[in-house]
């Protein structure tokens, strides 16, 4: 059923199609003979936390430069609400914070200074919002109590902190931020965790760039796959999760009987610790059940096996 038809309005304005904080189609970069990003077709959904994930060189840096406006494209289109780049840079991306490598902040002014110097280039913040706004960013990047001393004797977790302060002197609506955890510890990585969630709470469409997957698992809501500068996965980190779920794992205490009577369904199964693993990449999980229960096998539970997304990001890049 479509939203025209639930609501009753006319199919004139028929299926609302969803904002993209971010979209871009065919992107193409090139530096010299070196392809960085090609075809890159991202849709990032306003309100979602979108993690970019991919080997070292896969051209995630680059698709962040090229959304921020930092780097133009050889070819292809960039929107950031709507708006094509490079024309409407000035209009939006003030409204774009970002953390991308290699912040240039002053080695020998303190942390508040330096953010005092990026408040005032903030066209969205008022000359006298601007020394709250900055010690209300230290606070939430729990540089505070540092705020004095210099950047200069920052260490790298604290330097990234800043980093992540500047993005969020203003309230943005999308925030980008490559590999935003390195050079944190724990705890400060359960920060920036922190810092995300609130800003998703708050509505704030986040990308976030990291090879950690295990941290894009526990944070995203999207997810987009890039390998050899191209995306080769995008969606719902819960889609893509479903997607990659091929096993089905049943626990029978008649594993031989099992898998005989399925191989005979031109089932594909195999024995496993606790039971057997049956490939569904042929058949549904109740065609599998249907098939036990007719042979006389007796089922005690059956689930899907969860691969997780680093099986997931395995399969999908260590082809090529
Ligand atoms: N300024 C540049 N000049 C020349 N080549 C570049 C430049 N920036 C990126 N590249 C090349 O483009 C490709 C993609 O690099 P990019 O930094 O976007 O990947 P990445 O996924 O961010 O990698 P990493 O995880 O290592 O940061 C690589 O082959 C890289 O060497």
């Amino acid at each position: 059923m479509t939203f025209a038809e639930t609501s009753g309005v006319g199919t004139a304005e028929a299926v609302p199609t969803p904002v993209l904080a971010a979209k871009t189609r065919g992107l193409r970069k090139l530096y010299r003979n070196t392809v960085a990003v090609d075809h890159v077709d991202l849709d990032v959904p306003e309100g979602a936390v979108l993690g970019m994930l991919g080997p070292n060189g896969s051209g995630k840096t680059t698709t962040i430069r090229l959304l921020l406006g930092l780097t133009t494209p050889t070819s292809g289109e960039i929107e950031l609400f709507g708006a094509r780049l490079p024309e409407a840079a000035a209009a939006v991306l003030p409204q774009v914070g970002a953390l991308v490598e290699g912040p240039g902040f002053h080695p020998f002014l303190s942390g508040r200074d330096n953010l005092l110097r990026c408040a005032a280039a903030e066209p969205l913040l008022a000359s006298k919002a601007i020394p709250g706004a900055v010690d209300e960013a230290l606070e939430r990047v729990g540089l505070a109590d540092a705020a004095n001393r210099r950047y200069r004797g920052y260490s790298l977790g604290m330097k990234q902190r800043m980093g992540l302060a500047a993005a969020l002197l203003v309230p943005r609506r999308f925030v980008v931020l490559d590999e935003p955890t390195n050079g944190l510890d724990p705890a400060g990585t359960r920060e920036v965790r922190a810092v995300i969630a609130d800003l998703h709470a708050a509505g704030t469409t986040v990308l976030v760039s990291s090879h950690l997957l295990s941290e894009v698992e526990a944070t995203c809501t999207h997810v987009a796959v890039l390998h050899q500068g191209t995306v080769v996965a995008q969606g719902e980190l819960k889609d893509l999760l479903e997607a990659s779920n091929a096993g089905l794992l049943v626990s029978t205490p008649e594993v031989t009987a099992a898998v005989d009577a399925l191989r005979d369904n031109r089932i594909p199964a195999r024995a496993v610790p606790d039971g057997l693993l049956v490939d569904l990449s042929a058949s549904t999980a109740p065609e599998v059940v249907a098939t036990l229960v007719r042979a006389d096998v007796p089922v005690y539970e059956v689930r899907r096996q969860r691969t997780g997304l680093e099986d997931l990001f395995a399969q999908l890049t260590e082809t090529t």
